[in-house]
């Protein structure tokens, strides 16, 4: 059981079993963490469906980054309060924006954080998780969906295409021929569809969603940092390089294990059958 703090978060789900120290709200999202060194953002704007403006997309970032520098957090929870993860892109924040804007500023280059992260990050989507929203979630490293969930990449009707990853995470994790037809139709698909494609791990009932996302993130937050650091990057090496390449990188990544303590304490743990107590070094 989770030690009790000084802070219930506010759902019904997180009154029961994911009590949290509270850390800050910003405008758009609420960071908290658990006893079970997980780290929660929780994404809400409410009038707006969370959708993803600027500012809100700041918050996380940092959000992330303090995340990222903190040795007491191993995992990290993203997630939507009230009926959508995200939305998207804030379409009215982008409404007056012209082509010298956008490709001047680069719009949308700062997104890319969440990816960056060296902490393994699990999007509990809750709801709709639509154009950018859906971008956010194939950005994290685990991704658990409500019954409810519905993912869609619509941009298409809105004269535009994905821009934060959508043609390229989605028909990585569903194929071509899904991920065509979700970007040219803009139509969206269910929950049960997205895990049967293999772009959820995951569905359960919405009641159930942080429960089981804080499971997860918790069980990984007991593992060695450095090791699940390397081996997340290594995953993700999958993406970007042919199999060769990739094995490759693999074998060097697991002998360089052998050069830290926690390997040698989590071979030492199973050996002596008791629990292995990392030391992330
Ligand atoms: C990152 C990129 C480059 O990939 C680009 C993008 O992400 S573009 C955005 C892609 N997303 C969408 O096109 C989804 C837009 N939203 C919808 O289609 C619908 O809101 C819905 C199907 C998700 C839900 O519909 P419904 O239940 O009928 O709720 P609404 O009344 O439509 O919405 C409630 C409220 O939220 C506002 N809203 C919703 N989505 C956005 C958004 N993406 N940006 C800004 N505002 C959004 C919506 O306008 C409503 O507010 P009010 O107009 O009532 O003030």
């Amino acid at each position: 059981m989770l030690r009790k703090a000084t802070v219930r978060l506010t759902r019904p789900i997180a009154a029961r079993s994911l009590t949290s120290e509270n850390r800050w709200s910003g405008d758009f999202i609420h960071v908290s963490h658990t006893d079970a060194k997980v780290g929660l953002i929780e994404l809400d704007r409410p009038k707006a469906l969370n959708a993803l403006c600027d500012g809100l997309m700041l918050e996380v970032a940092k959000a992330l980054d303090e995340f990222d520098a903190d040795k007491s957090i191993g995992a990290v929870i993203i997630t939507g309060r009230g009926r959508a993860f995200a939305a998207g892109a804030d379409i009215k924040e982008m409404l007056p924006l012209n082509y010298a804007q956008v490709a001047g500023g680069d719009f949308l280059a700062h997104w890319g954080r969440v990816s960056k992260n060296t902490k393994p990050v699990l999007a509990a989507v809750n709801g709709f998780a639509f154009g950018g929203g859906c971008e956010l979630a194939m950005m994290c490293d685990i991704m658990y969906a409500s019954d409810k969930a519905v993912f869609g990449q619509p941009e298409i009707k809105l004269g535009t295409i994905p821009g934060a990853g959508g043609t390229q995470r989605l028909t990585r994790a569903v194929g071509k021929s899904l991920a065509m037809e979700m970007c040219l139709s803009g139509e969206p698909i269910k929950a049960d569809q997205a895990l049967v494609a293999g772009l959820v791990s995951k569905v359960v009932p919405g009641d159930q969603l942080l429960d089981e996302a804080h499971k997860t993130a918790a069980k990984i937050a007991e593992m060695s940092q450095l090791t699940t650091a390397i081996c997340k990057e290594a995953v993700n090496v999958a993406f970007e390089s042919t199999l060769a390449e990739g094995v490759r990188f693999e074998r060097r990544m697991f002998h360089a294990t052998f050069g830290t303590e926690d390997r040698r304490e989590g071979m030492s743990a199973f050996a002596e059958k008791r629990k292995a107590n990392f030391k992330d070094c």
